[in-house]
């Protein structure tokens, strides 16, 4: 296991529990105030947990959310910083991250927009040669096309170098394809841990006639009941088999998500 976090508390965070398998996606998802800067943190080791363990194999890089950096320096002053401060760096992938978003290599980083900004944030980071990089929000200052660049050239990372990849986000329409593993925190508790195939094969929506329980065995994530209807989202033990009048349906990832924080909500 590349990332191993056992029963780890700090500010909001309970009793957090997983494992991240080596070379794979995980998206951390939750609602404001969640706690997933706060986890990020504690695995960059950059807070230290209240009780609990974190083990975390090989280098680590962080992206935080602000992507802070000196602001009188130009992004060639943060790459040559960065071949100072890291005793394993690869020039060549940092500069040309560089190249392929057009980032001003000689404007002073105060000077560059927020998503030049964060490119630069993220050229410094896979210069580290990462085993384990971590992103909060890595795609919120991005134009819809480079989010889409940023997140292939990322896969492509992950494919290449076998890194692991942790990163946080609200933009779950996005994850489709993307994750491998999701992690979801309500309240700094892990309400969801799993491989998203695994999950969206467990989950599916039940709509039909009004009442108080769906047709099928398993854990009611969300209710919703009107005149003469009622739908329910359920994970499931088994496969789910709606017969007649009931209908199911698969549910998406987005559904998924949202309908776990609407239940805890
Ligand atoms: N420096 C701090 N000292 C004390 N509490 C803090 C500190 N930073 C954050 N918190 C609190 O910890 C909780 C979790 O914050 P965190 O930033 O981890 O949430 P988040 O899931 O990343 O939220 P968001 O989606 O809004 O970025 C919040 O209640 C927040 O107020």
């Amino acid at each position: 296991m590349t990332v191993r976090v056992a029963g780890v508390s700090k500010r909001v965070l309970r009793n957090c529990t997983f494992e991240l398998p080596g070379g794979g996606v995980t998206a951390l998802v939750g609602a404001n105030g969640a706690g997933k800067t706060t986890l990020l943190n504690v695995l960059a080791g950059h807070l230290t947990a209240d009780s609990g363990h974190v083990a975390v194999a090989g280098r680590v890089a962080f992206v935080a959310q602000d992507k802070p950096m000196y602001k009188g320096f130009t992004p060639l002053d943060v790459l040559r910083f960065g071949g100072h401060m890291n005793k394993v760096w690869d020039e060549y992938k940092a500069h040309s991250w560089l190249h392929r978003y057009k980032v001003p290599l000689k404007r002073r980083c105060g000077e560059l927009s927020a998503g030049q900004r964060a490119h630069v944030a993220f050229a410094l980071a896979l210069g580290s040669r990462p085993d384990v990089l971590l992103l909060d929000e890595p795609l919120s200052e991005l134009d819809p096309l480079a989010r889409r660049r940023v997140v292939r050239d990322l896969l492509a990372e992950v494919a290449d170098t076998g890194m692991t990849l942790l990163y946080s986000t609200h933009v779950v329409a996005e994850l489709g394809g993307v994750a491998d593993r999701l992690l979801l925190l309500s309240n700094g508790k892990l309400i969801v841990d799993g491989d998203t195939d695994e999950l969206l094969g467990q989950h599916v929506e039940i709509t039909g006639p009004a009442a108080d329980q769906p047709p099928v065995r398993g854990d009611v994530v969300l209710a919703r009941h009107y005149d003469r209807q009622s739908t329910f989202l359920v994970r499931c033990q088994g496969e789910a088999v709606a017969e007649e009048p009931w209908s199911a349906r698969p549910v998406t990832l987005e559904e998924l998500v949202v309908a776990h924080l609407e239940a805890v909500a």
